[in-house]
């Protein structure tokens, strides 16, 4: 067959491309002492390890065979792979700034508003006026309390919901029900929650699923989960109008911007409205956000309503979903560990003084030790965002010796972490009395490197306080309330534990359940 005059031109372009990427690869190994690596392909580098499996998992196995700290040729971008605590707590002592920068990448710079957010920012000053007025208006201890009354009521709302599900023949493990669905449940929960204390927002629950809210929060998920071509070769990103990737972004960057521009004029009508006197409770992030409007120019970024909607993109997609899968994992994992279930029920229940018709409270959190042991091991072992990703500083740097090329992306394998043999015994198993004693501390940024789940140093999650807070106040009304087994004809060891591939991981199919009224033991009946 004839080759005909287009094919031959990309048979050109490849050819030199190639001889192009294997000349500068000969220099750059000459000069530059990089750390172990693989053998690599030509033109993709070690693209291959993650285009065919979960990031996290070839991750894992190449650090197996090459070490803890990985060099990888991605496409044109260099890369490194980190997988021990050790290595990690000299980034912290030596390498902070150096490594907390965040990766320019398709989707996440779209629906970031090109990084006027927090979590895709670089680091610099607008960051920290948004980690300022985020901790002020959210995530400060004075906020999250003021949060309470939130907690409360949508957490009854949810309880009163399960009870309607336990089977008419409530005494008898065997009648026949499927239950209900509780990841569903249990991602309305976090997000009715967090909408409701940072932006004021109450979704529609009977609806929400279905909603287009909803499912447009799913989508940015998927965008900012998937791979763009033009992020490991960035002169290839008109690829993306033919996969329909640009045309998907556009769209949902479109309709998430109408919504929030909706939300953002409902709370200036609040704020000019001179009758309205917003209370402490009712006052949300947004509403901080646009008070510091001053209408005065650059320095205050908020005049820039482009800020304003990057931290709505982060705290909608960012906050509720690692929430929601922590929930379900931690569910899923004392499914499969009966005396876990029974014993974190029984401190529940013996802490709030037996089985009443009250609310676990919040002021009864730190009683419960074994269950702060239990959130702690699911999130080791199903950590909710498995890998971090960084961007070095855009000079070159040294690190343990190795040269780090400038803007090279980091990856943290937080599975790969929390699962190491060396640092923990029977790594894949759950057993939350590896806690034991820790549990006091709850998340400390800079101490708990052996499990990462919340990331590290200036650009950790600034909502570990008000994570733990929710988590734990849901689950041990949950287990107060409620004893808890699968639908008829499943058993513990049938449940399918996959994980979805993205941005959080979450279960690859929902968790469905059944409610029992809480079992009656001598032990646990005060009143
Ligand atoms: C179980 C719950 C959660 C987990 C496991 C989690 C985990 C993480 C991780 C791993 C990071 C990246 C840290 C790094 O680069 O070192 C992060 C950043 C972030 N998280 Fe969370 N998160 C959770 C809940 C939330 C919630 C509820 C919110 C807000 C409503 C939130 C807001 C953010 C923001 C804004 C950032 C970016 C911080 C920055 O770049 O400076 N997270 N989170």
């Amino acid at each position: 067959m004839e080759p005909s005059g287009t094919n031959l031109f990309w048979l050109c372009i490849l050819v030199l491309i190639i001889t192009l990427l294997l000349i500068s690869r000969r220099r750059s190994k000459k000069t530059i002492n990089l750390p172990p690596s693989p053998t690599r392909l030509p033109f993709i580098g070690h693209l291959h390890h993650i285009l065919f499996s979960i990031p996290q998992i070839a991750f894992h196995r190449l650090s197996l065979r090459y070490g803890p700290l990985i060099f990888l040729q991605l496409g044109t971008l260099p890369a490194i792979v980190i997988s021990s605590a050790e290595i990690l707590r000299e980034v912290l002592r030596t390498h902070d700034v150096i490594f907390s920068n965040k990766p320019v990448m398709t989707a996440t710079l779209k629906l970031s508003y090109g990084g006027k957010d927090m979590a895709a920012s670089q680091y610099n000053d607008p960051w920290r006026q948004m980690k300022k007025v985020t901790m002020l208006g959210f995530l400060s201890m004075r906020r999250i309390m003021l949060g309470k009354s939130i907690r409360v009521a949508e957490i009854s709302t949810v309880l009163e919901t399960i009870t309607r599900h336990i089977p008419d023949d409530r005494h008898s493990k065997s009648s026949s029900t499927k239950g209900f669905n509780f990841s569903e449940m249990m991602n309305e929960l976090t997000n009715q929650i967090v909408c409701r204390i940072a932006f004021g927002i109450k979704n529609d629950k009977k609806h929400y699923q279905n909603s287009r809210l909803y499912k447009l929060l799913r989508e940015s998920q998927r965008l900012m989960g998937g791979f763009f071509v033009g992020d490991y070769f960035p002169w290839l990103k008109w690829v993306h109008v033919l996969t329909g990737q640009r045309r998907r972004l556009e769209n949902n960057f479109k309709e998430l911007d109408e919504y929030y521009t909706k939300f953002i004029s409902h709370h200036i009508d609040d704020l000019n409205s001179l009758d309205n006197q917003i209370n402490d409770v009712d006052y949300d992030l947004l509403h901080t956000v646009l008070q510091l409007r001053d209408g005065s120019g650059e320095a205050n970024i908020f005049n820039d309503m482009e800020y304003v909607k990057g931290l709505m993109t982060d705290i909608f997609i960012g906050g509720t979903d690692a929430l929601a899968s922590t929930l379900d994992w931690t569910m899923s994992e004392l499914l499969r560990h009966p005396t876990s279930m029974a014993k974190v029920q029984h401190e529940v229940r013996t802490v709030v003084g037996g089985i009443r018709n009250k609310l676990v409270e919040e002021t009864d959190l730190p009683k419960l030790r074994y269950l702060k042991q239990v959130i702690k091991e699911t999130l080791r072992l199903r950590p909710p965002a498995p890998l971090i990703i960084r961007s070095s500083i855009s000079s070159a740097c040294k690190f343990f010796d190795y040269d780090i090329p400038p803007t090279t992306r980091i990856y943290i394998n937080v599975q790969s972490i929390g699962l190491n043999p060396n640092q923990w015994e029977d790594p894949n198993e759950f057993r939350p009395e590896r806690f034991v004693g820790d549990e006091a501390t709850g998340y400390k940024v800079g101490v708990d490197f052996d499990v990462l789940t919340f990331g590290m140093g200036r650009r950790s999650c600034p909502a570990i306080n008000f994570s733990m807070v929710v988590l734990e106040l849901t689950l041990a009304n949950l287990f107060c309330f409620f004893d808890w087994r699968l639908p008829d004809g499943m058993e513990a060891d049938d449940l399918d534990m996959e994980k979805t591939i993205g941005f959080t991981v979450n279960r690859n199919v929902p968790l469905w359940l059944v409610p029992l009224p809480p079992s009656l033991t001598d032990e646990l009946v005060t009143d």
